[in-house]
């Protein structure tokens, strides 16, 4: 059989820029993409890697710039920094709501170029790419002019090898052509490029043609010697034999895919330093412009915290108001109560006074209003059309029969007994509303008990049950839904709000490729990192300082202990939503599941913070886990120190501090181990 000498280039080439040797790389046993490929690009040349669509030339091209890893074989590349590659990607991964000016500028500090020269750099390529003004806005541009943003790009830092994936695609023929005649240019300035094309006669330009397919290079030469040798009159002709010849010869081939032990990674200089306060300077650059440009997110940071917590403040917590309570009075006509300060003693026969006037008295107020009804069977048919919450039925002779009942003591008659009662049916199928009317009802029947008997000059506390609530210890009388749930709506919003603004944030730039380009420019993951949480915390105080003083200047909610210690608690639970978020932007590959997991988790805390119930209500079994969820111990130490006073060193506050801190330990790992184990996780197909 005739064997196929594949390249007279490779070899120890002393002067190749790239050399690639064995190259395997498979996504599951099935899709191997490269299966023992050898390339070698000669330093000063274009290397024009030419393959039918799916045939691996992306996915080697990741391989060289360390976007993703081989499973076995060898990269070498002749440059040593990050900074000497210039890398456009085939799908643009630009930060289109920044300005054409504004992505040259964050690249250029990437790179580490001055200001000076980035500007002097952009007016050259925008005059040679033939761009509309820098000011525009990139995806305010078409997809041929954002193409040749993604070019510029590439070219800003003046790179000594160029990779170039698909650039011309969608390009004008005359444009292409200026950017083949600048690439050669280049190339005599000792630049190497590799460019993949599926335009094979734009390919001829190139100084070595790589035809790739089934995961190896069929031949690597020159245009020329290429079809010479092959004794063809164009590319296109030379590569379908090369392809016929390899599908004869690969039925006698029997491949055996190496087994990896640990990935290839093409390695950088650069790549040992963590942190370059010039590359932190850029990233903080594309941060910032990108918040100024994100109205949206100044709704988050701003309004909807206010928002939430104003409504949270008025919409819950408070007595329900013009509740309608049918009233049956068979003593007196409700209309003929007089409603003015009763003095007379009920007990004293010659009193023609209707003690039901005085308990209305006592229950009338913003809450109830009192309709009369003259029978029972009218007033609870509108109960259960729900005109009225419910009915309360005074006796004929309601009034002297509870005065011989108080009298009588233990010889008070059966028949007294249920004359002086008042007889309610309630709707209980609200529990809420039914629940403020029983305890209504009984309150005022307690108080009205002790004035009547208070004007008879008698012990009030006859009226009362044997019992008495003294000084509470914590707390007031008054105390409330919105007293008791504060607490948990300020720990649900310092670890909501940045949760999600985190996830939004990385995730955004991880789908759309932005992450991996920039960190094929050399950001590192701590670099990032850092300027989120470094932005996030600015955000997170201005949020926190509104939430507080809403919560607890307007709304006067309880805040007996130290303001001091419950901010630091907010600031490290406003931590713990940042990594939370980080988490799930790292771990997922989509914005659905991503908000998806954001508000189902919140969902949860909700439940098991104790916001909706308490903890102490909650099944035994729920009850047994419920301290593993983030935001259970918070809550604890946070309400302890609001209505309790507790201090620092009190071992509910220090509960709270230790598992805030440990959740954000735990968020921290899972992060560090998504990225150590899933080194291609930020390479998203599109
Ligand atoms: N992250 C990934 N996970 C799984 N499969 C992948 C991944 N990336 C690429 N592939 C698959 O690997 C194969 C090679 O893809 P690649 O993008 O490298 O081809 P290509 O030669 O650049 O194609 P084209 O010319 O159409 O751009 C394709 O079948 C693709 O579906």
């Amino acid at each position: 059989m005739e064997e196929i000498e594949i390249s007279t280039i490779s070899g120890n080439n002393p002067h190749a820029s790239v050399i690639i040797r064995n190259a395997c790389k498979r996504y599951s046993p099935s899709a191997v993409i490269l299966n023992g490929l050898n390339l070698t690009v000669p330093e000063g040349t274009i290397y024009g890697l030419l393959g039918p669509s799916g045939c691996g030339k992306t996915t080697l091209l990741n391989c060289v710039v360390g976007r993703t890893y081989l499973d076995a074989g060898s990269i070498q590349l002749r440059v040593k920094k990050r900074s000497e590659v210039g890398y456009m990607p085939q799908t643009l991964n630009l930060h289109d709501q920044m300005t054409i000016l504004e992505n040259f500028f964050f690249y250029g500090y990437l790179f580490g170029m001055s200001n000076e020269n980035i500007q002097a750099r952009a007016i050259d390529l925008m005059a040679f790419l033939d761009l509309p003004s820098g000011h525009r806005f990139v995806n305010t541009l078409s997809g041929g002019q954002q193409r040749r943003v993604s070019i510029a790009v590439a070219f800003i830092h003046d790179p000594k090898i160029l990779i170039l994936d698909e650039p011309t695609v969608g390009l004008d023929p005359v444009l292409s052509r200026s950017i083949w005649d600048r690439l050669l240019e280049m190339t005599k300035k000792g630049k190497s490029i590799i460019i993949t094309t599926h335009y094979i006669q734009e390919a001829r330009q190139a100084n070595t043609i790589g035809l790739m397919r089934g995961g190896v290079l069929l031949a690597e030469e020159s245009p020329i010697t290429l079809m010479e040798k092959h004794g063809c009159a164009d590319l296109e002709e030379a590569f379908l034999l090369l392809s016929h010849k390899q599908e004869t010869q690969s039925k006698d081939m029997n491949l055996v895919y190496p087994k990896s032990s640990r990935p290839v990674k093409t390695y950088f200089e650069d790549d040992n330093k963590t942190f370059s306060r010039k590359k932190f300077r850029g990233i903080m650059y594309k941060n910032l412009t990108l918040l100024k440009r994100e109205y949206i997110f100044m709704v988050f940071v701003v309004i909807l915290p206010i928002l939430q917590t104003y409504l949270f403040n008025t919409a819950i917590g408070r007595k329900p108001k013009n509740l309608h309570l049918a009233v049956v009075n068979d003593e007196i006509s409700t209309s003929d109560c007089s409603y003015s300060a009763y003095t007379g003693c009920f007990l004293d026969e010659n009193q023609t006074v209707a003690l039901s006037c005085l308990y209305m008295e006592f229950l009338q107020n913003e809450t109830y209003t009192l309709v009369e009804y003259y029978n029972d069977t009218t007033a609870l048919m509108d109960v259960r059309k729900n005109k009225v919450w419910g009915l309360l039925h005074f006796t004929e002779n309601y009034t002297r029969s509870l005065a011989h009942r108080v009298a009588g003591g233990v010889n008070v008659n059966a028949e007294d007994i249920t004359y002086s009662n008042l007889n309610t049916w309630i709707d209980l199928s609200n529990q809420y509303i039914g629940n403020f009317i029983r305890y209504d009802i009984v309150r005022s029947m307690i108080s009205f008990l002790k004035q009547a008997l208070k004007n008879c000059q008698e012990n009030p506390k006859i009226g009362t049950l044997p019992l008495s609530f003294e000084q509470p210890i914590f707390g007031s009388f008054d105390e409330n839904f919105i007293s008791y749930a504060s607490t948990a709506i300020l720990c649900l919003c310092c670890f909501f709000f940045p949760s999600i603004l985190t996830g939004g944030l990385v995730l955004t730039e991880k789908l759309g490729g932005m992450m991996e380009r920039m960190m094929v420019a050399g950001a590192t993951m701590i670099e990032m990192m850092t300027s989120i949480v470094l932005i996030q915390m600015v955000v997170h105080i201005i949020q926190t300082t509104l939430v507080m003083i809403l919560m607890y200047l307007v709304f006067d909610n309880p805040m007996e202990g130290s303001l001091f210690t419950l901010s630091v608690l907010m600031f490290i639970t406003g931590i713990s939503g940042m990594f939370f978020g980080f988490m799930l932007a790292v771990i997922n590959t989509d914005m659905t599941i991503t908000a998806y997991s954001g508000i189902g988790t919140n969902i949860v805390l909700c439940f098991t913070s104790g916001l909706v119930w308490p903890i102490e209500a909650e099944h035994y079994l729920l009850r047994s886990v419920s301290w593993i969820f983030p935001l259970t111990w918070t809550v604890d130490a946070a309400r302890g120190i609001c209505s309790k006073s507790y201090s620092f060193l009190h071992p509910f506050v220090l509960r709270g501090f230790g598992s805030t801190i440990a959740w954000n330990l735990i968020f921290i790992y899972v992060i560090y181990f998504f990225m150590k184990y899933k080194k291609d996780m930020w390479n998203i197909q599109k």
